[in-house]
C-alpha cells in the first residue's frame, strides 16, 4: 500500500531568534515531521546548530525530529544527537568510510536510520546497506543552504532508488527546492517525505504555515503513485 506523503518543514528557513516558537507553530500548522539541518562548516560550507539547541527545543512539540546530519565525521556525535531528542538521524553516504557502522550505531541507539545522497552521488552507494535503512534522503540541491533551485535531473535518481528498495519499508525523502511546483515531480517518481524550508516558512503565522504546508501536500498527493 502506498504510504501517505509526509511534509517535513526545515527550520533552516525559520526565524532562529525564536526557534522554539517556530517549531511549535509549524507543528500546530500540520507538519508531520520537523526537519533539523545540522551543518559543521566542514562537510558543508555553512554552520548551524548541534545537540544543545535540539535539546532546548525538544519540549516544544512531540512531532518527530528528523535530524539531517551534514557533518563529518558523524559517528562520534550520534549518541549526543540521540540524547538531545532526535527521533531519526540521517548521515551522508559521502561523510565517512564506514556507512554500515554508522547505520548500525543509529539503530542501536533506538533511532530511525537514514542515509543521504548528494546530487552527484549515485544510488549504488547504498546498495549494500538497504537492510539497515529506514529512510533514504535524496538531495535535490547541493547541501549547505536553503532557498536554492531544485535540480530536475535528480528525479530520475528518485525512480531508481524506488526500484532499488523493492518492497522494503524504507521511506524516500526529498530535500531542496521543494514547492507546490516541484513536489509532484518527485512524488510521481516514488518519494513519500518532502522537506521544505523557504516554501513553508513564509508569512510568519500558523495560518500562513498551514496554507503553505497544505499547498505542497495537495500538489504532492495528486501526483503520488
Ligand atoms: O538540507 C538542506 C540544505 O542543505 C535543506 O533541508 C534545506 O533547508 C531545504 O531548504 P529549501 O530548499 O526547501 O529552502
Ligand atoms: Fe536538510
Amino acid at each position: 500500500m502506498r504510504k501517505k506523503t509526509l511534509i517535513a518543514p526545515s527550520v533552516l528557513a525559520s526565524d532562529f531568534s525564536k526557534l522554539g516558537d517556530e517549531v511549535e507553530a509549524v507543528a500546530t500548522a500540520g507538519a508531520d515531521w520537523i526537519h533539523l539541518d545540522v551543518m559543521d562548516g566542514h562537510f558543508v560550507p555553512n554552520i548551524t546548530f548541534g545537540p544543545p539547541v535540539i535539546k532546548a527545543i525538544r519540549n516544544r512539540t512531540k512531532t518527530f525530529f528528523d535530524c539531517h546530519l551534514m557533518i563529518a565525521p558523524a559517528d562520534p556525535y550520534l549518541a549526543a544527537f540521540a540524547e538531545a531528542g532526535c527521533d531519526g538521524m540521517t548521515v551522508h553516504a559521502e561523510a565517512g568510510p564506514h556507512l554500515d557502522r554508522s547505520l548500525q550505531t543509529i539503530r542501536s541507539l533506538g533511532k530511525k536510520a537514514g542515509v543521504s545522497l548528494n546530487p552527484a552521488t549515485p544510488e549504488t552507494a547504498i546498495e549494500y546497506v538497504l537492510d539497515r535503512l529506514d529512510l533514504i534522503l535524496i538531495m535535490t540541491v547541493n547541501p549547505g543552504f536553503g532557498g536554492q533551485a531544485f535540480i530536475p535531473a535528480i528525479v530520475d535518481k528518485v525512480r531508481r532508488v524506488k526500484a532499488l528498495i523493492g518492497n522494503r519499508p524504507i521511506r524516500i525523502e526529498i530535500d531542496g527546492g521543494v514547492s507546490p511546483e516541484t513536489a509532484p515531480l518527485v512524488t510521481a517518481a516514488g518519494a513519500d517525505v518532502l522537506v521544505a524550508g523557504a516554501a513553508i516558512f513564509k508569512g510568519g503565522t500558523v495560518e500562513a504555515y498551514r496554507a503553505n504546508i497544505e499547498a505542497i501536500r495537495s500538489a504532492a498527493e495528486k501526483a503520488a503513485n
